[in-house]
């Protein structure tokens, strides 16, 4: 009681206090503050909201809302659930944007160039846990040390007091492992952590037993003694906000009143707070009704309409809007507005740890993340592009001779590839009408006779020709299986004629002669084109799940907002995410050459260096993808649908696992528009040609992944700016 008197003494401005402010500002403690100009009439409160107006699309959840809370002193924000005070707090660490009016939060409006809210000045409590499961307690707060910039011997410090105030668990306890309360309170225990100026605290009594709740309304009213710290919190038991120096009572948007609790009680002739309040709600509604009940074109004022029905000589608005109130200028130099903008190292640093260290507590998922792009590509290099095997084929050959021509050009065919059948003519035509074998080799009982008759005679009959010919019927409803028995026969043939004539052999060759290859060489089959481009594709498609995923789930758990309010920019968490990620996609792609290269003997020629840039390049353009997806969506099932959705689209038209070239023309401009189209040629130029970046076809494929970063990385920063 004796705390809650003191804490009510203190509910307007003390001068001392404000001098005692006055003088650490001058004495330069806060000297970030000073190179903005600080509005004349700000310095008494900590907090000043003037007509602030918020909407959720069409919802309109703050109208024209005011509020002031006073330098140094406990103010309890109360209302009925879905009121908007969570909205509300988040407009005031600047999380929220606000569409029209003013809020001045410590002299400045949030995020104002130069002023540490967000940041070291403003401890905040979200109403969500927004607390890294994976992280123990002592990773938590010492996380948000390094934010703070507090020294490790600082931050041990704090931790040891606060897990002994707020009764944690030890300091090595997974959060994941503690219960409700207990992880509420180790998130009371980050927001208290830098002993801040402002304390923000949505709900920090939820979940927490009676005893440390009034141990938790103690401290702050220790903390807010000094004079120079103060609080605003939000609270479900309305009874408890007794014990700070002013009340706001919120209703629909708008605050029904703000004046210390005793005096709101006193002049409803009140016992408790929430006799006070029913009341109040009693009086808006009346009010209300009456408004509605105003002829159109009728001129009530909203905020009139309240104060009309209570005394005059109380104001229940306290501390409300003054007439003609000056609104806050302020101002920064340019090189403030720059230091603004500039990435900080310490927070890059704080937050390219913080995934190390979740990523150390995920063994699982590090490894998932290692090896699913070489299970991918082992399994493209085992089962895409190869020579089909095992292919059954009915042979009907009527020649018994051990000697016959036939025999031996069976004899040449590749037995992995072809499974010779031997069969009646009957049988074998059943067998192919009935899908048994893709094919039917036959040879009439004459065909070493003509063959011959062919091979020595220079003019021969048409029944010579064909009855020296092997005749071949196939099923053809599966064109690689026939391309690959057409192109087998013709070996065999072509082994037999060399067999049987030797160095004449020539005499019977085609009048097409293919030279060696320029490129490549005779036997390169279509896994050795599918497999750049794929490497590519395992890459960028990692990349973009992996950023799109998390960012999701971190901002939908508050974890974003939080790192924010303390100090984290966006792009300082974008920096952190692609250098994080970029030690990922070094592991991974270190994997996937060695497997490719090594394992699966896929040919180069070309230099590693380039390769590896070019993947790395393309990794990065699925990190900036993902985070396109990330600022525009804002749940993970919707996320995952945007990146599957694109998935095959995106494979199919960039000539990844079918030629570009018969892609019909329309569609041909989109697919090389495309990130991977030109990055995949590339890469097999590269690879298969050993070209270098002088070769236009090679530039051509980094200049365009290097255009999509570019232009991915702008339109994130864009819908983030737009969607605040
Ligand atoms: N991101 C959002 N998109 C759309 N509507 C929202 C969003 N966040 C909140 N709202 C809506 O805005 C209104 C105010 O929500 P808010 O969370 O500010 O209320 P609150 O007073 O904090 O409630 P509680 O005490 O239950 O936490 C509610 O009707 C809520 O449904």
């Amino acid at each position: 009681m004796a705390a809650e008197a003191a804490g009510r003494d203190d509910a307007t401005v003390r001068p001392a206090e404000c001098n005692e402010m006055e003088e650490r500002l001058r004495d330069g403690e806060m000297k970030t503050d000073l190179e903005a100009s600080l509005p004349s009439g700000q310095e008494d409160y900590a907090i000043r909201c003037r007509d602030v107006c918020r909407s959720y699309g069409k919802l309109k959840v703050l109208n024209n809302l005011n509020l002031s809370v006073p330098q140094g002193q406990i103010y309890g924000l109360l209302g009925p659930s879905g009121c908007g005070k969570t909205t509300l707090l988040k407009c005031i660490v600047g999380t929220l944007k606000i569409p029209r009016g003013h809020i001045t939060v410590l002299g400045k409006p949030p995020a104002f160039p130069g002023h540490e809210v967000p940041g070291k000045m403003v401890g905040y409590m979200p109403q969500d846990l927004a607390l890294y499961s994976e992280f123990t307690i002592s990773d938590t707060l010492v996380f948000f040390g390094r934010i703070h910039g507090l020294t490790s011997k600082e931050t041990q410090a704090r931790m040891d007091f606060l897990i002994d105030f707020l009764d944690l668990p030890q300091k090595n306890s997974l959060v994941r492992h503690l219960s409700g309360g207990q992880k509420r309170r180790v998130s009371l225990g980050a927001a208290l952590l830098q002993n801040p100026e402002l304390l923000i605290l949505d709900e920090p009594t939820v979940g927490v037993d009676p005893v440390l709740r009034a141990k938790i309304w103690q401290h702050l009213v220790e903390i807010v003694k000094t004079g120079k710290v103060s609080v605003i919190i939000t609270t479900h038991y309305i009874e408890e906000a007794r014990q700070a120096n002013v009340v706001g009572l919120m209703r629909n948007g708008h605050l029904l009143a703000e004046s210390p609790p005793d005096a709101l009680m006193k002049q409803h002739s009140a016992t408790t707070l929430e006799q006070a309040f029913l009341q109040l709600c009693e009086i808006s509604d009346q009010s209300g009704s009456k408004r509605e009940s105003v002829p159109p074109g009728g001129t009530l004022d909203e905020s009139q309409s309240f104060e009309s029905g209570k005394d005059e000589s109380q104001p229940i608005l306290g501390v409300g809007p003054v007439p003609g109130e000056e609104i806050p200028k302020c101002s920064a130099d340019w090189k403030v507005r720059a230091r603004h903008l500039l990435p900080k190292l310490r927070n890059i640093a704080a937050l390219t740890i913080k995934t190390m260290v979740r990523m150390k507590r995920m063994p699982g998922s590090l490894c998932f993340q290692f090896l699913l792009p070489v299970i991918q590509i082992s399994l493209i290099c085992l089962c895409v592009g190869g020579d089909p095997r095992g292919i059954q084929v009915a042979v009907v050959n009527n020649e018994t001779s051990t000697n016959a021509y036939s025999r031996s050009l069976l004899s040449f065919l590749d037995n992995s590839s072809v499974q010779q059948v031997p069969l009646s003519h009957k049988d074998a035509f059943e067998g192919i009408y009935n899908g048994e074998y893709w094919g039917v080799i036959g040879f009439s009982s004459n065909f070493t006779k003509y063959l011959r008759k062919r091979m020595v005679e220079r003019q021969v009959s048409r029944e010579v020709v064909d009855g020296g010919s092997a005749h071949v019927w196939l099923d053809l409803t599966n064109r690689q299986i026939a391309l690959m028995l057409q192109k087998k026969l013709h070996d065999a043939f072509q082994a037999f004629v060399d067999h049987k004539l030797g160095s004449m052999s020539y005499l019977v060759s085609l009048p097409i002669k293919f030279e060696e290859p320029i490129y490549g060489s005779m036997n390169t089959d279509f896994t050795t084109f599918v497999t750049p481009g794929a490497v590519l594709s395992i890459t960028f498609y990692l990349a973009v799940g992996l950023t799109a995923l998390s960012f999701v789930l971190e901002r939908k758990e508050g974890l974003l907002d939080r790192c924010w309010v303390a100090g984290v920019s966006s792009l300082e968490t974008m920096l952190a995410h692609l250098f994080s990620q970029l030690l990922v996609i070094s592991v991974q792609i270190i994997l996937l050459l060695l497997f490719i290269l090594l394992v699966f003997n896929m040919p180069n020629e070309g230099s590693l260096v380039l390769i590896i840039i070019l993947i790395v390049l393309q990794g990065v353009t699925g990190i900036s993808f993902g985070l396109v997806i990330s600022a525009a969506i804002d749940d993970e099932q919707s996320a995952n649908q945007a990146a599957l959705g694109i998935f095959y689209p995106n494979l199919i038209i960039s000539g990844i696992i079918w030629p570009v070239e018969c892609i019909p023309y329309p569609l041909r401009y989109i697919s090389l528009a495309l990130p991977q189209t030109y990055a995949s040629e590339a890469l097999r130029c590269i690879m298969y040609r050993g070209w270098g970046l002088s070769q236009f076809m090679v530039w051509r494929g980094f200049a365009v992944t290097l255009g999509w970063n570019t232009f991915f990385l702008i339109l994130a920063t864009v819908i983030l700016k737009l969607r605040t």
